[in-house]
């Protein structure tokens, strides 16, 4: 596989993909990377597998040229966010996230601790996003909480906070892309998971676009797990997906 160097990063520019690596085992996760090619997808990196593996696995990943996005979604106290935060990017990971509803203050702690690290091997600087409502979350859920007023107008709340308080962008639904790009704008990452393609089955997601849509929709990166790791050759569905939204 290619070596970590600069070249390996410019491969990513046009990819819009970022492959969910939800394996119960850090064997299957790099079995999955030797199928594909940095300039197919990025890798994301969740709770399961960071917490079986760790910084390890992360590591290895990105030896094999993979742009990596630590998704462990930090909601504590800002002192507490803003250390994570600054470990993950001393890592090297092209992107972290925390929670939005941690508020302002954590938000801004989080931000100064990932720009007080300095990038190394040519890679660019790590990104900061803020997820604001999980895309499993329906209305009947997000009422259940306590919560008055839709999903939609929470997301666009936690999504101009996190533009305040300077991070590169939110996660949203790709159903919220385009009143987010309305209200504020191209200059901001909308990393969308719920990404599902025609007739794939849901899963425990409830706000789902399919990938086309959610790029014509104002979608940033499109985060796919299942409808890719689980099908029969992953490798292929990967392709079709890409096919899918060539020229967006
Ligand atoms: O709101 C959110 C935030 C994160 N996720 C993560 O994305 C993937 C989605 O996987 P699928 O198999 O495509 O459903 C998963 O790792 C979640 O932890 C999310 O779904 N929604």
């Amino acid at each position: 596989m290619a070596e970590n160097n600069q070249a390996d990063y410019e491969v990513h520019t046009n990819c819009r993909v970022l492959v969910a690596l939800d394996f119960n085992n850090p064997q299957d996760a790099l079995a999955f990377a030797d199928q594909v090619s940095p300039s197919q997808c990025r890798l994301k990196v969740g709770k399961e597998l960071f917490t079986l593996a760790g910084p390890q696995l992360v590591d290895q990943l990105q030896q094999k040229g993979f742009e990596v996005f630590l998704d462990l979604k930090f909601h504590d106290i800002p002192n507490t966010v803003a250390a994570a935060c600054k470990v993950a990017a001393e890592m090297g990971v092209w992107m972290v996230n925390i929670h939005a509803s941690g508020g302002v203050k954590m938000m801004q702690a989080a931000k100064e601790a990932v720009a007080s690290v300095a990038p190394k091997n040519g890679r660019a600087k790590t990104k900061l996003i803020a997820v604001t409502v999980l895309t499993s979350t329906s209305e009947q859920d997000f009422a259940q909480l306590g919560f008055s007023g839709s999903i939609e107008q929470q997301v666009v709340n936690l999504a101009k906070l996190t533009y305040q308080a300077g991070l590169d962008g939110v996660v949203c639904s790709a159903r919220e892309a385009e009143v987010l790009r309305r209200t504020i704008g191209e200059d901001f990452l909308l990393v969308t998971p719920g990404i599902r393609p025609e007739g794939y089955a849901k899963d425990d997601q409830t706000r789902i676009v399919t990938p086309r849509q959610a790029l014509i929709n104002g979608s940033s990166y499109l985060v796919i797990g299942r409808p890719i790791t689980k099908a029969e050759n992953p490798q292929l569905a990967l392709q079709q997906i890409n096919q899918s939204i060539k020229g967006l």
